[in-house]
């Protein structure tokens, strides 16, 4: 992706739809992407996101759809309709599941990016062997990975640390897309499978997901200022050259 590119997807997880509008005023179209998820979505509704939308934002619609393939493709659709320009769904929902969004947002125009989510970036190898899944996360992650790719999807969500092998396997165009991005002196919270922000552009992350950073911070302008500062320390890093088709 070009370099000036915005990187950050700002996670707009808050109790109160209040507090969101207020971020969202401070926040540039140009500078950041910004992220409703099921917090938000579930107190504000559509309504909201297609607001975000008419104001400039790059929306990524983070509802992870996870069900039979009918159900997952007219949900992919009905997000679409909202004007988003991310969408994801779980990639352990399976092939058919998978194809089934892939084609159901191939008949728009000007489908959102349809992205798979891996592991949970909340999820270490014992999380993984309690819901009968043992093995390593990356291992897993490379896996479903695999499989969203083959079923024609634009990406994958994964944690940082999975991206440098998934992005050595399935080349410079499949978006990788982290949350588990932590500055050095942020707190972990529930992410087990973290790095820095300037590690996750190093190792081949398109997008970075940043919730609590910046949200919960003081003074959330600044931390996202510092988070930009590290990023542009890496350079171009990343800069793989390709343009995003649906961005
Ligand atoms: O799909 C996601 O965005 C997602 C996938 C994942 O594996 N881990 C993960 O944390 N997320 C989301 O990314 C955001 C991370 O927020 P913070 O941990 O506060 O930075 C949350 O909104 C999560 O719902």
């Amino acid at each position: 992706m070009p370099a000036t590119e915005p990187r950050v997807i700002v996670a707009l997880d808050f109790p109160r739809v209040e507090s969101a509008l207020d971020l969202l005023g401070r926040l540039d179209p140009g500078r950041c992407r910004v992220k409703i998820g099921k917090e938000l979505f579930t107190r504000a509704g559509p309504a909201l996101v297609e607001r975000v939308v008419r104001d400039g934002f790059d929306v990524f619609l983070d509802l992870k759809f996870h069900d039979i393939p009918n159900t997952v493709a007219a949900a992919c659709a009905a997000a679409a309709d909202l004007g988003v320009w991310m969408v994801n769904v779980h990639a352990s929902g399976g092939p058919a599941m998978l194809a089934a969004a892939r084609a159901r947002l191939d008949q728009l125009d000007q489908p959102p990016l349809l992205i798979a989510v891996t592991v949970l970036t909340s999820l270490d190898a014992a999380d993984l062997a309690a819901v009968g899944c043992p093995g390593e996360p990356a291992d897993r992650v490379l896996q479903l990975a695999r499989l969203a790719q083959t079923a024609g999807l634009d990406g994958i969500v994964c944690s940082p640390r999975e991206a440098g092998g998934v992005r050595e396997a399935l080349g410079p165009a499949f978006r990788l897309v982290t949350p588990g991005v932590r500055p050095a002196s942020a707190a972990q919270g529930d992410q087990k499978r973290v790095m820095t922000p300037a590690q996750a552009v190093a190792a081949g992350a398109d997008f970075l997901v940043v919730g609590r950073p910046v949200t919960g911070a003081a003074d959330p302008m600044a931390a996202l200022s510092a988070i930009e500062a590290e990023l542009a320390s890496v350079g171009p890093a990343g800069d793989r050259s390709v343009s995003p088709a649906a961005s």
